[in-house]
């Protein structure tokens, strides 16, 4: 909650503080502390069992934070945020109804709305409009998540919450459906979207937040999460094969944490690229075609959850009452972050 009388009009559209949520002897969510401001794009990660889909159920009111922790949208709590029609949720449960045309249904969900918006206009937005004639209980798994993109997106919402969007759409359902989103964004909405699709979240999304065992791991852009997991990887290609002795001194370069080989090439993951390189030369090769680049949002993912996995973040999200974590906020640790 925030401290001082926070309106309606300036107070951010999602704030949770300390919140945690316990079902049983599981500690699905830890001391969650988030803002999100008006017009963000925010791609929510972790592993499965994370604690995404209860993060989202607190969002949305669905179920209450333990107590101490608190939730607000827009100031005021969920349940009267959702009620006054601002937010628009798409969530992987929920069957639709079978036996109504598109059409018919997205009108039900735009009447229904307390700021609903022409029905015409929502199924052009969903990329609906071809296929509005159709029995719902007839569309194909990806046709169906954009009707409940529609559902979504029927009223004058100012956050939209997405879980797992593109589940079952093929390459280029995905391409149209993140067009729409953005379109949606650009009209100043914020978007929070959990996804397993990781190029998805480095396309989309202006923040990312890692969770991992209910904790909030990293909180930064893709640009910050990429430079936190610090790798690098490595490509270059040598003259001849390596034996196994030169396979072995490459594996114990500084800083390598990683060696594949194809014939002569070999790329290698390095904490410390710039050493390994170095190191690389000292050892007599002259690597050809070297090339150093970052890592993609996916290893960058993996190496994070990896580390925290190691370093004994695990346990806290299963009823240990572990001391709490930092997340990472790579933005305000830019000196100490490579
Ligand atoms: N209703 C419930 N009762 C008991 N435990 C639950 C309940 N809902 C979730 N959990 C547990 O809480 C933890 C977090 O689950 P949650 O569904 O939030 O994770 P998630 O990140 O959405 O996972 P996934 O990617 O697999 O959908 C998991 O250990 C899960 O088993």
């Amino acid at each position: 909650m925030t401290s001082s009388h926070t309106t309606a009009a300036t107070a951010p559209a999602v704030e949770f503080a300390d919140a945690g949520k316990t079902y049983g002897t599981v500690k699905a969510l830890s001391g969650l502390s988030v803002t999100l401001h008006p017009g963000e794009t925010v791609a929510l990660l972790g592993p499965n069992g994370a604690g995404k889909s209860t993060t989202l159920d607190l969002l949305l009111g669905l179920r209450n934070p333990d107590p101490g922790g608190t939730v607000r949208l827009f100031g005021t709590s969920p349940r009267q945020a959702v009620t006054e029609g601002r937010v628009g949720a798409m969530l992987q449960s929920g069957g639709l109804m079978d036996g109504v045309r598109v059409r018919e249904l997205v009108a039900l969900a735009c009447d229904l709305h307390p700021r609903g918006h022409p029905v015409g206009q929502v199924l052009e937005e969903a990329g609906l409009t071809d296929i509005a004639d159709r029995m719902v209980g007839k569309l194909s798994g990806g046709q169906e998540q954009r009707v409940r993109f529609a559902l979504a997106i029927a009223g004058a919402g100012d956050l939209i919450v997405l879980d797992e969007p593109t589940t079952g759409m093929d390459v280029s359902a995905r391409r149209d459906f993140w067009t729409a989103m953005r379109a949606q964004a650009a009209q100043g909405r914020t978007v929070l979207f959990a996804t397993h699709y990781l190029e998805e979240a480095d396309e989309a999304a202006d923040r990312v937040l890692v969770l991992h065992r209910g904790r909030l791991l990293a909180d930064g852009s893709a640009a910050d999460i990429k430079a936190m997991a610090g790798a690098r990887r490595i490509g270059f290609s040598l003259g001849a094969v390596p034996d196994g002795r030169l396979e072995a001194a490459l594996r114990g370069l500084p800083g390598v944490s990683g060696v594949e080989l194809a014939g002569s090439a070999v790329r290698m993951r390095s904490a410390d690229a710039d050493a390994t390189v170095h190191a690389l030369y000292q050892l007599g090769l002259y690597p050809r075609d070297l090339e150093v680049t970052g890592l993609g949002l996916e290893q960058a993912f993996l190496t994070l959850t990896h580390r925290a996995e190691q370093h004994g973040a695990a346990g806290a999200a299963h009823g240990a009452s572990g001391a709490p974590e930092a997340p990472a906020h790579p933005s305000h640790q830019k000196a100490t972050t490579k």
